[in-house]
């Protein structure tokens, strides 16, 4: 349960919101009375955040589809010059600001005040309002999301933001306070079997309890990765079977290969090897932040207690820089394995262009 007027979260069985006393509904009918606030245009901007997987683009679609009908599919898609996709449809703009790197700013400043600007006009001549869903607003930079904030009041009257992110706390006080905040909790176990069950019976398949049971432990709570999961092993066997190997994502494997590379020998042509294959995991769109929590996560298997320390504190140092680094890595030149001595290299190079001046870099 959460109060719709300051989003927090309620727990406890009561029915009034202990914040501030608004009274409080069960999730279900809270998406109604969601879009009754949107239809009536009474509806705040909104903020959806929560871990990965847990349904928050498929709950913002609900909602969308619940408002303006099914004339809310993704009617199609397009690229503008900054190499961004929009999805969109007669009612609504959804993007990713952040794909664009350190241009986001931009993006807001240009692109998305241009979009909240124009305000559809429905079939009965009654003036509507364009709904901007922007996804991971927490990876946006501090001055993008300063002009998101003018633009959100700017422009209120014509235009709706549903923004969605993993941390709200990411995101700055200032669009936290302007947004109805929902929190979107990962599924539970129960509730991950229920949706492949689901799925099981609109595809025909049959779905033993007891493997839907391990499909749903081996997830970590990501719907996501239950559906791929699911997805695989039907691939490579079926009728299921109970005790049927539920295989690891290929990118884990890839990150398990690498930490015993780094485990077998620590030399400059080890150091090199293992740069490529973290460039290539990063090439095949795996987010650095994943690739070093799991990196970190396979080496504290393996390391001594006395630089376990160590490593958590560069492995939290380098997830805080991750983003620069992933704009930055096409653009560096890198030294030959002679040339670089231990980590040094693999440290320095990055961190002295990622603060250079964005436009000199690309020319
Ligand atoms: N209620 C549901 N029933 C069945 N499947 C669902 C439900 N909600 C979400 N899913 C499925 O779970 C997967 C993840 O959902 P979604 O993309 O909405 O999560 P998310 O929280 O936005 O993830 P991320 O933050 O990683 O982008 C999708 O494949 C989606 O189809």
């Amino acid at each position: 349960m959460f109060c719709l007027r300051c989003g927090i979260e309620i727990i406890l069985k009561v029915s009034r919101c202990i914040c501030c006393n608004y009274l409080i509904f069960p999730a279900t009918s809270a998406l109604a009375l969601l879009s009754l606030r949107v239809t009536e245009q009474d509806c705040p901007h909104l903020l959806f955040y929560g871990p990965p997987g847990s349904g928050k683009k498929t709950l913002i679609m609900a909602l969308l589809r619940q408002v303006f009908g099914p004339g809310a599919e993704k009617a199609g898609s397009r690229n503008i010059d900054l190499e961004l996709t929009t999805l969109s449809s007669a009612n609504h703009v959804e993007l990713s600001p952040s794909d664009a790197g350190f241009q986001d700013r931009y993006v807001v400043r240009e692109v998305i005040k241009e979009m909240a600007k124009n305000r559809p006009i429905d079939t009965k001549g009654k003036r509507g309002f364009k709904v901007l869903v922007l996804n991971e607003v927490d990876k946006l930079s501090r001055e993008a999301q300063h002009s998101l904030r003018r633009t959100m009041e700017k422009y209120s009257a014509s235009c709706r933001l549903i923004l969605c992110c993993n941390s709200s706390s990411k995101v700055t006080e200032a669009i936290r306070s302007r947004c109805l905040n929902i929190r979107i909790n990962s599924p539970t176990e129960e509730q991950i079997v229920k949706v492949l069950e689901f799925i099981a019976k609109k595809e025909g398949l049959q779905l033993p309890s007891g493997f839907a049971t391990r499909l749903a432990e081996k997830s970590n709570r990501s719907l996501r990765r239950a559906i791929l999961s699911f997805e695989t092993c039907r691939v490579q066997q079926y009728p299921f079977k109970d005790n049927q190997a539920i295989p690891a994502m290929d990118w884990e494997e890839f990150v398990f290969e690498i930490a015993s590379d780094i485990m077998q020998e620590q030399s400059p042509k080890r150091l090199f090897q293992v740069r490529g294959k973290l460039y290539e995991l990063l090439l095949n769109c795996v987010p650095p932040v994943v690739v070093l929590k799991r990196l970190l996560y396979e080496l504290l298997k393996r390391l001594d207690a006395e630089i376990k320390h160590e490593v958590c504190h560069w492995a939290a140092y380098y997830v805080s820089i991750s983003f620069q680094i992933l704009f930055i890595v096409p653009l560096v030149d890198f030294p030959s394995p002679l040339e670089c001595s231990a980590q040094a290299a693999y440290i320095q190079p990055p961190l002295i262009r990622a603060n250079s001046d964005p436009v000199a870099l690309h020319s």
